[in-house]
């Protein structure tokens, strides 16, 4: 048997159990919606996965196999070099974009290691999360040596992606009765959107430790692309039982994130999820954050609300939001990361 640092061991309540049940089975409940269909049958599919589970599926979305398979290879070789090179492109406290071990999900270590990208290349973000400091800083890309074609497969990864997500968001308008474009301008102006490359390498202890800790994602949306190797779970909001998503070729795994719980007043919800691990396979993964532009301000739609439906939440500066995240990921915490709970108005 071998042994993990403490810092990863989850404590007991949120350890991932055994498994007494067929897999498969209870997998197969999360949707899978063919992105080919007429737009009719979508805008009622991804409405419905939307409000029942936050979480679905989606097949024949147009990013091509090959790019898909791409993203593999470009990760096994960016991720199989040693630490030392990795951390040639480390984040530090003021980008915190490029590589890192060492990331906290509600102050228990995750059992990974992270790349992570801007699809913009660069962008103007907030240089602190205090509201009263207007400065900000430029965020640029840093990119690896090596492979030699990691940041021409990462960019064209990007850009398909994009279209991916502009196509779901048009879903998700419609599907609440609002034009197709609605959420659009929200993303224009230098878009925060992060690509992320995981990789959860075999953990000797699977059962004590997670590869992300429960979380929930704070953009609009999270595109996720993985390889077959089973590792995800999402919180079920009918019992909050963890039920595993099943890896399913070429497909991206789409899921509800706080911005679009917010701006939807509540009725398609920010779900729940994490990442297990295991003893014998590593694991990659590949979220797409879709992210607004930093100045965007984020609050329940004013068509989506009335007397009877009033808002639930006080507005927020997307940009400081996400800074308090990004700055609060450098250390342990006494107090929780800023959610969106922490806006809620109370009846
Ligand atoms: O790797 C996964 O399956 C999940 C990753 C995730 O939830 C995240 O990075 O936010
Ligand atoms: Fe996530």
């Amino acid at each position: 048997m071998g042994e993990i640092d403490r810092a990863y061991i989850q404590n007991p309540d949120h350890r991932s159990k055994p498994r007494t049940v067929d897999v498969d089975a209870i997998a197969g409940e999360i949707p899978v919606i063919n992105l080919s269909l007429g737009n009719e049958q979508l805008v009622s599919q991804v409405g419905s996965a939307c409000e029942a589970w936050g979480f679905f599926q989606v097949i024949n979305h147009g990013v091509p196999v090959e790019l898909h398979k791409k993203i593999e290879i470009c990760s096994k070789k960016f991720f199989d070099q040693s630490l030392e090179e990795k951390k040639k492109v480390a984040r530090d406290e003021t980008n915190s974009l490029g590589y890192y071990d060492v990331e906290h999900t509600k102050n228990v270590r995750d059992w990974k290691e992270v790349y992570d990208y801007l699809i913009s290349n660069s962008v103007q973000f907030p240089a602190s999360p205090d509201l009263q400091d207007p400065e900000l800083r430029t965020i640029t890309n840093r990119w690896p040596q090596y492979p030699p074609e990691f940041r021409e497969t990462l960019e064209e990864y990007g850009r398909e992606i994009e279209k991916v997500a502009y196509k779901l968001l048009e879903l998700v308008a419609l599907s609440l009765g609002l034009p197709a474009r609605r959420f659009h301008g929200y993303f224009q102006e230098k878009q925060l959107s992060i690509l992320r490359l995981n990789y959860y390498a075999p953990c000797p202890l699977p059962h004590l430790a997670l590869g992300v800790g429960r979380h929930k994602d704070s953009g609009a949306l999270t595109l996720l692309a993985q390889d077959d190797v089973v590792g995800l779970e999402v919180k079920r909001k009918s019992d909050g039982d963890w039920i595993p998503v099943k890896p399913l070729p070429h497909a991206l795994i789409v899921n509800v994130a706080d911005c679009l719980q917010v701006w939807s007043n509540d009725k398609y919800e920010s779900v729940e999820h994490r990442a297990v691990v295991n003893s014998e396979k590593g694991r990659y993964s590949f979220p797409f954050f879709f992210f607004p532009a930093p100045q965007v301000v984020v609050k329940p739609l004013e068509e989506l609300v009335n007397e009877k439906n009033p808002a639930r939440y006080r507005e927020y500066n997307w940009g400081k939001y996400y800074a308090n995240r990004i700055y609060g990921d450098f250390k342990k915490r006494e107090v929780d990361n800023l959610q969106v709970h922490h806006f809620t108005i109370q009846d």
